[in-house]
């Protein structure tokens, strides 16, 4: 993590509230996490919105699949510490107070979507900033599963395209945001810096 790099970030947060660079990271590191992706299909699983008891709806919303980074070989080690790194140069820059950051790899087959939602509710959660990076080679307009970004006004500010090494971050309680069904098979990872909610008779995170 350069200081350029950090210093774009922080001042495109500071600025506007999210941030969109092609190419943001190595394309070593992007096919390396790309394989490991690959690699773990088998234990992706559907992905929950809230209880686990509230499947069926959930398929309503979202029907990818993830599964979550651990840093379990050497490309999730490196891209959870460019992360880790990034953590403390926005709460040197922008007094954010981020604790940690958590994040998973997530898998939309052909047809997926995840409608239009907020990661968090004002004052609700414990997710501050949201992040996607893509790894999908050679994305090309057709192949759709865009990423819509809107303000809290609700009008469409920016449509991304998921291709390998494009990094979007936003504010989470901010923008709401969509993915539109695609036409391809999409992997992303998808990372929330989080804030620390702990209270006396609650330890976060729960160990
Ligand atoms: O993959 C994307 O473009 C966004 C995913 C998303 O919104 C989420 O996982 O909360
Ligand atoms: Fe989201």
């Amino acid at each position: 993590m350069e200081d350029a790099w950090s210093n774009e970030i922080t001042e495109s947060l500071a600025h506007c509230g999210y941030y969109i660079k092609t190419n943001a990271l190595p394309e070593r590191l992007i096919d390396e996490l790309t394989l490991t992706a690959q690699d773990s299909k088998p234990q992706f699983q559907s992905a929950g919105i809230g209880r686990s008891d509230d499947h069926q709806i959930n398929q309503v919303i979202r029907n990818d699949t993830i599964h979550w980074i651990t840093g379990t070989d050497q490309a999730q080690a490196i891209y959870l510490n460019e992360m880790e790194l990034l953590r403390v140069a926005i709460n040197r820059r922008l007094y954010l107070g981020l604790f940690d950051y958590e994040a998973h790899f997530a898998n939309y087959p052909i047809g997926g979507f995840y409608k239009k939602h907020v990661d968090a509710f004002k004052g609700q959660s414990n997710r501050v900033l949201t992040t996607v990076l893509y790894l999908n080679k050679h994305w090309r307009e057709e192949d759709q599963g865009h990423l819509l970004l809107y303000n809290s006004k609700g009008s469409l500010i920016k449509s991304v395209l998921p291709d390998a090494g494009t990094l979007v971050i936003f504010l989470s309680e901010e923008f709401p945001h969509e993915v539109i069904p695609t036409a391809r098979e999409r992997l992303s990872i998808a990372g929330w810096f989080r804030i620390n909610t702990s209270t006396s008779d609650k330890v976060d995170p729960p160990t």
